[in-house]
């Protein structure tokens, strides 16, 4: 008997390897179900059910469908499902959906609309809630939940009014009179003029305000140098930048395709974003594939792919030319990276569902010419905080208080508030954003009320097992220990699993965390076992100023970290093994 052939594990163990092509029909199917999902979560039935204290939790109130009254506005209603679920989630210090996987999901009509008027409900939340209260407001009807309160007074007292009439709203309007007594009574007791100077701006609020907008030009689709003229051309400016805004775009000093834009442009509708030819993604989820510098033609490995903002980019940077051998072991996330391959042109991705560990990747002949990998494993994401506007919440309201105004002297940042029914604050018109999934900070939002559409964004969802910096209580503080720490050992399994490719030249390790010890902890552990292989750490980038904790691994200054409120953009990490001899 002749020797057995070696089995690539591409055709085989792996059926769902594949050469990524649009799916368009699933991507439709995710939509309606999604869609039906959303009607069936705010369409209200069933009996009335009893009331509730006006905690930061009666989010059961709403969730539970079956005795609320629901604001007959599909904004307000979206709105309120959202507050309620992150209410809950920050009173519980469970992980969960992030505000703009609430509010601008796939499922989710008049995005927008629902963002803007989510941020705002939450960013007046001290105001509101007690307003609520003192009215007495939710002692009327027990069908009113505080969430729908809350965004109905919302409406009422600070943005478009109530022009849709169901029950709720009817209930609302007859406290009209009081809920105004008692905001007007809090203006005069705290000496402001405009209830909204009620609410002082945290200083997150404020960096998150002044961050810059970045994209990344996909250079598959277009060269920066395109991508410049064509939103210089005053011809071509659209009713969501202006050419003055185009003006100010600048190329990134570190990264030549990233762009960067001032901090209130809105770049969600324009027409490069829509082609894929610019993907909204921050300047420091833009590092790793950078860092990793691989080569058109190279075999590379990205081993936590989905969605795929980095995939994509590595793609980009090798011209189309080679393999990508992306590998996600989340079935939805992954269609996710196949739909942003198939809409950026990158395909010479093959995506592969499989859990990393498991593949072997030292014996099979189809990683035998692997030259780069990344691994950006699943994280904390406290790196992204900022993005994913945590500053909202309650338990973060360290800073914002109702009926505290600024101190004369503050240097409390201008809060830019514009009037009623915008949204100009907090995680208003300057707030970054999105897409962990990827990270949730790949994709930036300017949350203005607009036009009313049912359009579906590029924003992600957090991933699953994200998690919100916690600390209230030692038994919450020993859970994030224990939870940093389960994610630190998966970290520093997955680098050492890419290490043993065989042909490998380039490992990048990155996160969107900015703990140590998924960070230069992870790189500690495994740096024994990497220079045992060959390799070493190296700097990518030897202008970047902000390095490694000092002390806390040998080569710390060859680490590289982003601070979200000095750098501009998200907190992030990353760390570059090279095989020794090639540098
Ligand atoms: C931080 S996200 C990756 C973001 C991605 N690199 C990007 O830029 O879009 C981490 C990903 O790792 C995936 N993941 C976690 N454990 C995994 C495992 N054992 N094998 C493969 N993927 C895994 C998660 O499903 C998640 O999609």
């Amino acid at each position: 008997m002749g020797k057995k052939k070696p089995v690539s594990i591409l055709k085989r163990s792996i059926a769902t390897f594949e050469k990524v092509a649009p799916t368009q029909s699933g991507i439709s199917k995710r939509k309606k179900q999604a869609a039906s999902t959303d009607q069936a979560q705010v369409l209200p039935q069933g009996p009335p059910q009893k009331k509730q204290k006006a905690t930061g939790a009666s989010h059961a109130r709403d969730g539970r469908a079956s005795a609320s009254w629901y604001a007959a506005s599909v904004v307000d209603r979206q709105a309120a499902a959202a507050i309620a679920k992150l209410l809950h989630a920050d009173a519980t210090g469970t992980k969960g959906a992030s505000l703009k996987s609430l509010t601008l999901g796939p499922a989710i009509q008049a995005k927008k609309a629902t963002y803007a008027v989510t941020c705002e409900t939450l960013r007046m939340l001290p105001v509101l809630r007690s307003v609520v209260t003192s009215s007495g407001l939710l002692e009327h009807d027990p069908r009113l939940s505080q969430e729908t309160a809350f965004v109905l007074c919302y409406e009422l007292l600070f943005g478009e009014g109530l022009r849709q009439k169901g029950p709720a709203e009817r209930l609302v309007l007859s406290a009209r009179q009081a809920l105004e007594q008692q905001l007007a009574a809090m203006t005069a007791e705290a000496g402001v003029a405009d209830a909204r100077d009620l609410i002082r701006e945290s200083s997150q609020s404020a960096a998150a305000q002044q961050r810059p907008r970045s994209a990344r030009v996909n250079t598959l689709k277009m060269s920066v140098a395109e991508a410049l003229s064509w939103l210089r051309t005053p011809k071509r400016k659209t009713s969501t930048m202006s050419a003055d805004l185009g003006q100010q775009v600048t190329v990134d000093d570190l990264l030549p395709d990233v762009l960067l834009f001032p901090p209130a442009t809105d770049l969600h509708d324009h027409p490069l974003v829509k082609s894929s030819c610019l993907i909204l993604q921050s300047k420091a989820s833009c590092m790793p594939a950078h860092a990793l510098a691989p080569q058109p033609g190279w075999d590379v490995l990205d081993a936590c792919a989905a969605p795929g903002n980095k995939t994509t980019h590595l793609a980009a940077l090798m011209q189309g030319r080679g393999r990508v051998l992306a590998f996600d072991k989340d079935a939805r996330r992954l269609q996710r990276l196949k739909a942003n391959a198939a809409a950026t042109g990158a395909d010479c991705i093959a995506a592969c569902l499989a859990d990393f560990l498991q593949i072997p990747l030292a014996t099979s002949p189809d990683f035998r010419n692997v030259k780069g990998a990344l691994v950006d494993p699943s994280c904390s994401g406290s790196g992204t905080a900022l993005s994913r506007m945590d500053y909202l919440l309650p338990s973060h309201d360290t800073q914002r208080s109702a009926g505290c105004a600024p101190e004369p002297q503050s240097s409390a940042p201008e809060t830019g508030i514009t009037g009623a029914g915008q949204c100009a604050v907090a995680g208003g018109d300057r707030v970054p954003g999105l897409g962990k999934g990827g990270h949730s900070s790949d994709a930036q939002l300017v949350p203005h009320r607009g036009k009313e559409s049912t359009g579906e964004r590029k924003e992600e969802p957090p991933q699953a097992d994200q998690v919100h910096e916690k600390g209230s209580s030692s038994q919450g503080r020993r859970s994030e220990e224990d939870r940093l720490e389960r994610l630190a050992r998966f970290q520093e399994a997955a680098v050492r699993h890419a290490l043993t490719l065989p042909a490998l030249q380039r490992l990048v390790y990155s996160t969107c965390s900015v703990h140590e010890r998924e960070n230069e902890a992870v790189v500690a552990a495994v740096l024994p076992d990497a220079r045992k292989l060959g390799f070493d750490l190296v700097d990518p980038f030897p202008a970047w100023q902000r390095r490694g904790v000092p002390g806390s691994v040998e080569g710390a200054e060859k680490l590289v970290r982003t601070d979200a409120v000095e750098d501009g953009t998200d907190g992030f990490f990353l760390a570059v093994f090279q095989r020794k001899g090639l540098f």
